[in-house]
């Protein structure tokens, strides 16, 4: 182990129970100074606790259990009542939700999840990476110390937050760090991820420390990792594409013009990543994918760019969806499958969807330096 790493599992103050239960107890014969059970001097009728480990959370959206419309419903009910995504809590609002949308949406749904769903796992290609990137960065923070733990969950559906939160803290985790898996912020996805954990820590008698990651919209090491991975998948293209589109994930305009910086982040990601590609405005576009429902969501809208480019007479198009750490329903069947068919029957030839980052090796440095950065203070190494 690094010897210049100091974590809060090997200072003597930390050791649980100090007195009244008597002399704290020594180590557990794990490796490193952590996590440390009280055995030797505790009563007899105070739960053995473990602690001096530090927890890594990775959180993303969720996703359901299976393609089947019971399933689907099941995750919609849950991701759709949730008063961060829809901020509409009204009796109409609950009558359109299950009278219509959980009546009509789930085996809709379920036949798009079907065409991108991977058989061999049985689970959605969210999960399946989501899994990779916590196994990665677990590889790679392993060598930094070992007193850290990492994991992954759902904000929606399994595994759980919840669950989670509670097997770091079984494992000696007092200190946890929560990844929300969302390069900007929006409250309808990093400010749900925090509620959960709260309302799991809400049920804790000894809560585990809490950090969150900021977002990482504007990072070098994000930026750069995006232009590399851009720049390598359009050179496997076999043509130049004439527009570039960076297309994030939509939230309705009201939320912004109550002040969730969401759009602001997703525009300095666009800026940046735009300077760095060195392209103008014209052959790099910012939009907006995934509208949902009636209201106005955050413009200029994807489905509509795609369809006004290929009309104007653009040939070829490709978009990359920065926002998304991983791809999912949102990626591979939206973007790679109805805006490609959008493009195509309005008179474009040529389209490519640029993969997310997701577990390549761009991708997991993202990660890795999101949590280093995070994890200062508590792991410095
Ligand atoms: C209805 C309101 C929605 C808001 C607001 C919203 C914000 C939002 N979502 C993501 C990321 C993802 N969303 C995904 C699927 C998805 N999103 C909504 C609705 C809202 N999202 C729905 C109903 C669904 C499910 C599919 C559908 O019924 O259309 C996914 C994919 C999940 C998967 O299993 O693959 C992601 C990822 C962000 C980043 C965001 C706000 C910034
Ligand atoms: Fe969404
Ligand atoms: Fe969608």
């Amino acid at each position: 182990m690094n010897e210049s790493i100091r974590t809060p599992g090997s200072r003597e103050t930390s050791l649980a129970p100090e007195p009244p239960f008597g002399a704290a107890a020594r180590g557990t014969g794990l490796p490193g100074a952590g996590p440390r059970a009280a055995a030797s001097h505790r009563p007899a009728d105070h739960p053995p606790v473990e602690s001096g480990r530090v927890g890594v959370l990775i959180v993303n959206l969720g996703t359901p259990d299976g393609t089947d419309a019971v399933s689907v419903r099941k995750y919609l009910k849950e991701f759709l009542s949730d008063r961060r995504v829809i901020e509409e809590t009204g009796l109409i609002w609950k009558l359109v939700l299950n009278g219509i949308i959980l009546r009509t949406r789930p085996a809709q749904k379920g036949r798009d999840y079907e065409k991108i769903w991977n058989t061999e796992k049985n689970e959605s290609p969210l999960k399946t990476i989501t899994r990779s990137q916590s196994e990665q960065l677990a590889a790679a923070l392993a060598t930094v110390d070992d007193r850290l733990v990492v994991d992954w969950a759902m904000r929606y559906g399994n595994p759980s937050m919840d669950s989670r939160l509670k097997a770091l803290q079984a494992q000696g985790c007092d200190r946890i760090l929560l990844v929300p898996l969302y390069p900007q912020y929006a409250a309808a996805t990093t400010a749900t991820v925090c509620d959960e954990a709260f309302r799991s820590l809400m049920r804790m008698r000894w809560q585990p420390t809490l950090r969150v990651a900021h977002p990482w919209y504007d990072d070098p090491v994000y930026i750069d990792a995006l232009a590399r991975s851009i720049e390598s998948e359009l050179a496997k293209l076999p043509f130049t594409p004439e527009v570039l589109i960076a297309s994030f994930h939509g939230i309705p305009k009201e939320y912004f013009v109550k002040g969730d910086p969401y759009y602001c982040h997703c525009a300095k990601t666009h800026r940046l990543l735009r300077a760095r590609l060195g392209m103008d405005e014209n052959r790099f576009r910012l939009t907006f994918q995934s509208r949902f429902g009636r209201a106005e969501w955050l413009q200029p809208y994807t489905d509509m760019t795609v369809k006004a480019l290929a009309e104007s007479g653009v040939k070829s198009l490709a978009v990359v969806t920065p926002g998304f750490t991983s791809d999912c329903l949102e990626t591979l069947e939206e973007i790679s499958g109805e805006n490609a068919e959008i493009f195509h029957h309005n008179g474009g030839e040529r389209f490519a969807a640029i993969p997310c980052l997701n577990d390549s090796a761009p991708g997991m440095e993202v990660i890795r330096a999101v949590v280093r950065r995070e994890l200062k203070g508590w792991v410095d190494g």
